[in-house]
């Protein structure tokens, strides 16, 4: 993708058949499936795997994991057919190491300063909130924040209304969002998925 294209949009935290034919129609190119314990999003397997089952190739269908082991990720990312993990514990390299030895497509979620992508091994970076998932911002409108080098996606706050400012001000290239879609909590709004979207979309670096 060159700078000049269209940002890389994932829409994360679906649970529902509608909100995932929504999020493809609207032109998402990533949608994600909460396997982290705790969420008002988190889904068992069985239900990952009739949602992933909706999505066409050319969409990336991602696990999200927070703080599990090894054998608990292969085996939700098995059991559910989705091709890409994002990472959003403490995990080091090695762990990364081990998945990516058998092929698995890796995000690796983080909210601490980073020089580059792909660090860790992974195939794409995610700065994110201290708290992910919540809504709440972070500092990357700062001075002090310096964007990594490499491609890396920016997540923690977003929603229609500032998702195409994160991008000029940030570079990112791409964005990942759930409470800024969402009309409750755990609950997408159809209207601001599709919003979300048309906004990132009509912005450009
Ligand atoms: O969504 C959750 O509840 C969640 C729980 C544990 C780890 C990650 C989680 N979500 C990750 C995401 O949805 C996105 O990667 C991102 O954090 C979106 O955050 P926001 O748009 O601020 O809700």
């Amino acid at each position: 993708m060159s700078e000049s294209s269209a940002p890389f949009v994932k829409i994360c935290g679906l649970k529902t058949a509608h909100d995932v034919d929504v999020a493809v129609g609207a032109g998402a190119d990533a949608v994600g499936f909460v396997f982290a314990p705790g969420s008002p999003r988190t889904v068992d397997a069985a239900k990952a795997r009739e949602l992933a089952g909706r999505v066409p190739a050319g969409v990336l269908t991602v696990g999200v994991f927070r703080g599990q082991s090894v054998e608990e990720v292969r085996r939700l990312t098995e059991e559910s057919g989705v091709r890409s993990v994002q990472l959003h514990g403490d995990e080091g390299p090695e762990y990364y190491g081990e998945l990516r030895a058998e092929g698995r497509t890796l995000i690796r979620a983080t909210a601490t300063a980073v020089a580059a992508a792909g660090e860790y091994g992974e195939d794409l970076l995610l700065l994110d909130a201290p708290d992910p998932g919540s809504g709440k911002p972070w500092n990357w409108a700062s001075e002090e924040f310096t964007a990594p080098r490499g491609r890396w996606l920016l997540a923690g706050g977003l929603d229609p209304d500032n998702v195409g400012a994160a991008l000029l001000a940030t570079g990112a290239w791409g964005v990942d969002v759930s409470s800024g879609v969402e009309r409750e909590r755990g609950v997408k709004s159809p209207e601001l998925i599709r919003a979300f979207l048309a906004a990132a979309r009509n912005t450009r670096r």
